[in-house]
C-alpha cells in the first residue's frame, strides 16, 4: 500500500495531501505585529485557508508514494510572485513597553527554580500524540526477492534517522492523520469543537476569531483535538487576549501557526502544547508555575527554554553577532547545549513563522532579522536534520537580503523548473528497478532549493545552465552490488553525461563519504542527479563523518565536542520523533524505542555508539556584556566566574572573592543577578554583565566614574556615584 507522503513543509498539510508531488514557490499572506498595540482582539481576524503560512521556499519533494497520488496540475505557483511575506518575534523584538513585562516576568518566576533540565543529559518525556513517520519512499511491497518494511522491527530507529537524514519530508500514517479539510470533514466537524471549552478548559469563553482559529488548526491537524493541546491553545489566547500584531492580526495566530509547523513535522502534545505558549512567560503575566502547575514541569521548562533563547538571540541581533563567524558557531553550539533540544525546535518554528511574516516591519528591521535568521537559525535547522525548515529559512532570508537576485533567479527557475519531469522520472525508475528485480530501501526526488541554486552558482560560478543536481534523485538500496546494478539501469533509461559519474564507494572521500553519482539527461537535454548508496552509507552521509551539514557548514574546523553536541541533538530529536509515533499502530517500535543514551556516552546497542567519545568535558559558552557589548566566550569545562573575569582581563586583586564590591550595583552580574560567590561555576548560556548596569544610557559621566572607582580598587564607591546612580 502506499503511503501518502507530507513534506516538512510549513505549508498546509492538506494541500501537500491534496498534491503530494507539491512544489512551490512561497506565496504568504502577510501579517505582522505590533508589539505596543493592544486594542481588542476581536478585530479583524479569520483564518482563511488563504492567510495560512504557506511553503516557505522554493523546494519540493518527490517520491514513489507521492508519484502514485501524484495530481499532473502543478502546484508550483509564479515565479514572480511574492515568496513570503509576514512577521514577529514577540520574544525577541521588545519594544520598550514590553520591557516591563519582560522583566516582571524574570521576576516572577520562582528564585528556586533551575533552568530547565535538557534532554541532553538525559531522557525526557515524550508522551502524547502527533505522528511522524518514514520519510523514504520505501516501497511497500515486494520488489525483487526482498522486501524492507521501513517500519517494523530493529529497523525503526534507522528509519527515523533515515527520514530525517533525507531531511526532506515525513509520512504519517493517513489512517491516523486524521487531517481534516472542510472537504473531507464529516459534517458537522468544523462547526463543532469537541468539548466544552467554557466547561474545560477556559475560565472565559473563547471570542470568535479564537474559536476560528482554533477550528482552523483542527482541520490542519489532528493534534489540535488534543485535550493538552486545546487548553494550552485557551491559555495562549486568554493570556494574549488584545495584542495584536502590526497586521491587524491577533497575537494568538502567531501561536497557532508556531505549533502548526511543530504539529506538521511530527512534535507530540507537549511540544504543540509548549509552541502554543511559547511566547507567554516573556510577554504576559503567565509564570512558569503557572504553566507547570497547569501543563507539567514538561511543557513549562520547555516554554522557559525559548524563553532564553529568545532572549539570548536577541542579544546577539543587537550586538550584530552573526557577523562574527566563531561567536555565531559558539551561539549554534550553545543553543543546542543549553536547552532541550525540543526548544529550540519551537525556537525555529516562531522564527520561521516570523519569517514568514516578515512584510510588515521596516526594511531595516527585516534585514536584521534575516542576517540573523540567516547566519544562526538556518544553520541550527541544518544540524538538526530539518531540512525543509533551513530551506524555508534560507530562501526567505534570500529574498530579504538579496531582493533582485532573488526575483532574477525565482522567475528563471520557473522556465526551467520541470515539476513533471522529476514525477515520471521517480515512476520510470521505479518500474525498471521492478523489471530487474532489484529492490530498493527508498527512492526519493527532491528539487534544489532556491537558495541553494543561489548558493551554489555563487560558490562555483556558475550559471544556471551549469548546476547539474536542480533536479536529483536518491535511491537507498540494500548492498553495494545493488548500487552497480542500480547505476546500470539508471544509465540504460537516460543517457549519461559524460564525466559526471563518480564512485565514491570504489573511492571514498576523505571524509568517508560513499555513494555512486551520476548525472543523465532527460527529454529536452533537461539534466537529472542521481545518487545512489546503501543504507549504511545513507547513515554515514546523514549521521557520520561525512554528515551532509558538515559537508553544507563547508570550512568550518569545528572542535569535536560541537561536533559531538550536534550529533547529540540530532540524536535527541530523532528519538524523540521515534517515540513520538510508537501510539501509531501501523509502526511497531516496542524493540526499537529506547530513552536516548545520557550525553555523551551511549549504550552498547545504540547505533550511535560508534561514534567516538570525547569526554563530557567540553568547553563552556557564556554571553559576556561588558559597556553594553556583548561577546560569547568559550571557557573549559568547570570554569568559574572569576576564571572569565580573569579572562576578560578583571582578574585584578580587586575581584578576588573578599574584595567583591560591597554595593550590589557594582557587582558584575549572573543571569540578572549580582554574584555572591565569584567562585562558582559557569553554566552553557550563562549571561554575565561585568558592568552594572547604568539608568540612561547618556550618562556616560557615571560610566566612567565607575570604571575609575574600578580602577581605583574594591570597595570604594563614594556616595556621589551611589546616589547618582540611584536618581
Ligand atoms: N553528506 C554528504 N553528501 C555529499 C558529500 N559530498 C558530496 N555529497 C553529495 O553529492 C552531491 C554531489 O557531489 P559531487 O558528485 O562530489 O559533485 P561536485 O564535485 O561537488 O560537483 P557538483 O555535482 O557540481 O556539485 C552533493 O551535492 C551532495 O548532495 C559529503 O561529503 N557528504
Ligand atoms: N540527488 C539527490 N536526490 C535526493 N536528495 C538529494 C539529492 N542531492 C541532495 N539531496 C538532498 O537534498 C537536500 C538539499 O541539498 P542541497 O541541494 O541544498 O545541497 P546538495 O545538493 O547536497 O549540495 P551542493 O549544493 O553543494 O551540491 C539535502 O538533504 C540533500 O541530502
Amino acid at each position: 500500500m502506499a503511503v501518502p507522503t507530507i513534506a516538512l513543509y510549513a505549508s498546509p498539510p492538506s494541500s501537500v495531501y491534496s498534491t503530494p508531488y507539491s512544489c512551490q514557490i512561497n506565496s504568504h499572506a502577510s501579517h505582522d505585529f505590533d508589539f505596543n498595540s493592544r486594542s481588542s482582539s476581536s478585530a479583524s481576524t479569520t483564518t482563511s485557508s488563504s492567510q495560512k503560512p504557506a511553503v516557505g521556499g522554493l523546494s519540493c519533494l518527490f517520491s514513489t508514494q507521492s508519484v502514485k497520488h501524484a495530481s499532473s496540475s502543478s502546484s508550483f505557483s509564479s515565479g514572480t510572485e511574492d515568496l513570503g511575506s509576514l512577521w514577529h518575534d514577540r520574544g525577541e523584538e521588545l519594544s520598550s513597553s514590553f520591557r516591563g513585562s519582560s522583566l516582571s516576568s524574570s521576576l516572577k518566576r520562582d528564585q528556586g527554580h533551575h533552568s530547565p533540565m535538557t534532554v541532553l543529559q538525559g531522557p525526557g518525556s515524550s508522551n502524547g500524540s502527533g505522528g511522524i513517520g518514514a520519510c523514504s519512499r520505501s516501497p511497500s511491497k515486494r520488489i525483487g526477492g526482498d522486501f524492507y518494511s521501513s517500519r517494523s522491527g530493529s529497523g525503526g530507529l534507522f528509519n527515523g534517522f533515515v527520514r530525517h537524514a533525507l531531511g526532506s519530508c515525513v509520512d504519517y500514517d493517513p489512517v491516523n492523520l486524521h487531517l481534516r479539510d472542510s472537504d473531507s470533514a464529516p459534517p458537522g466537524l468544523l462547526d463543532e469543537l469537541t468539548f466544552n471549552i467554557d466547561d474545560g478548559f477556559g475560565d472565559s469563553k473563547l471570542e470568535p476569531y479564537a474559536k476560528d482559529l482554533l477550528l482552523d488548526a483542527q482541520a490542519r491537524h489532528k493534534i489540535f483535538h488534543d485535550d493538552l493541546v486545546v487548553k494550552a491553545f485557551c491559555e495562549a489566547e486568554n493570556a494574549h487576549r488584545g495584542q495584536m500584531r502590526a497586521s491587524g492580526d491577533p497575537y494568538l495566530q502567531h501561536c497557532v501557526e508556531t505549533a502548526v509547523l511543530l504539529a506538521t513535522i511530527g512534535a507530540n502534545s507537549t511540544v504543540v502544547a509548549a509552541g502554543l505558549l511559547h511566547d507567554t512567560l516573556d510577554d504576559t503575566f503567565v509564570t512558569y508555575n503557572y504553566i507547570s502547575l497547569s501543563f507539567g514541569a514538561g511543557v513549562a521548562d520547555l516554554v522557559e527554554g525559548v524563553s532564553k533563547l529568545s532572549h539570548l538571540s536577541k542579544l546577539a541581533r543587537e550586538n550584530d553577532t552573526a557577523n562574527k563567524i566563531v561567536e555565531a558557531d559558539r551561539l549554534h553550539t550553545m543553543f543546542l547545549a543549553m536547552a532541550d533540544a525540543r526548544a529550540v525546535l519551537i525556537k525555529l518554528a516562531d522564527r520561521l513563522h516570523n519569517m514568514m511574516t516578515l512584510d510588515s516591519l521596516p526594511m531595516i528591521k527585516q534585514q536584521r532579522f534575516a542576517k540573523e535568521t540567516l547566519e544562526i537559525f538556518a544553520p541550527l535547522a541544518n544540524r538538526l536534520g530539518i531540512s525543509t525548515w533551513k530551506e524555508q529559512l534560507e530562501n526567505l532570508c534570500f529574498k530579504y537580503l538579496n531582493p533582485v537576485q532573488h526575483k532574477e533567479l525565482t522567475s528563471k527557475l520557473v522556465t526551467s523548473f520541470d515539476e513533471a519531469m522529476v514525477t515520471s522520472a521517480v515512476e520510470k525508475l521505479e518500474r525498471a528497478l521492478k523489471d530487474e528485480s532489484i529492490s530498493y530501501h527508498s527512492l526519493s526526488g527532491r528539487h534544489k532549493s532556491l537558495y541553494s541554486i543561489h548558493r551554489k552558482m555563487s560558490k562555483k560560478k556558475l550559471n544556471m545552465d551549469e548546476i547539474h543536481d536542480i533536479h536529483g534523485l536518491r535511491i537507498i538500496v540494500e548492498n553495494e552490488e545493488d548500487c552497480y546494478k542500480a547505476a546500470t539501469v539508471v544509465h540504460q533509461l537516460w543517457p549519461e553525461v559524460p564525466g559526471k559519474f563518480k564512485d565514491y564507494i570504489l573511492h571514498p572521500k576523505f571524509n568517508g563519504y560513499q555513494s555512486l553519482h551520476t548525472v543523465v539527461t532527460r527529454e529536452g537535454m533537461v539534466p537529472l542527479e542521481v545518487q545512489i548508496r546503501t543504507k549504511e552509507m545513507h547513515l554515514q552521509a546523514e549521521f557520520g563523518f561525512a554528515a551532509h551539514w558538515r559537508y553544507k557548514e563547508g570550512d568550518c574546523k569545528h572542535s569535536s565536542f560541537v561536533l559531538q553536541m550536534v550529533e547529540w541533538a540530532r540524536w535527541v530529536i530523532t528519538w524523540h520523533c521515534e517515540a513520538m509515533s510508537k501510539d501509531q499502530p501501523s509502526i511497531s517500535h516496542s524493540d526499537s524505542i529506547k530513552p536516548p543514551c545520557k550525553f555523551p556516552s551511549h549504550s552498547e546497542d545504540c547505533p550511535f555508539s560508534c561514534i567516538p567519545e570525547c569526554g563530557a568535558d567540553g568547553p563552556v559558552y557564556v554571553i559576556m556584556i561588558e559597556n553594553d557589548k556583548m561577546s560569547v566566550q568559550e571557557l573549559a569545562a568547570h570554569s568559574t566566574v572569576m576564571d572569565l573575569l580573569e579572562k576578560a582581563g578583571r582578574g585584578s586583586s580587586r575581584w578576588i572573592p573578599y574584595g567583591f564590591p560591597v554595593k550590589e550595583e557594582l557587582r558584575p552580574r549572573l543571569n540578572h543577578s549580582p554574584i555572591i560567590d565569584p567562585t562558582c561555576k559557569l553554566k552553557m548560556g550563562d549571561v554575565i554583565e561585568l558592568t552594572p548596569a547604568i539608568p540612561d544610557k547618556s550618562l556616560t559621566e557615571y560610566r566612567e566614574e565607575i570604571q575609575r572607582m574600578y580602577d581605583r580598587g574594591p570597595n570604594v564607591a563614594t556616595s556621589t556615584t551611589m546616589a547618582g546612580l540611584r536618581s
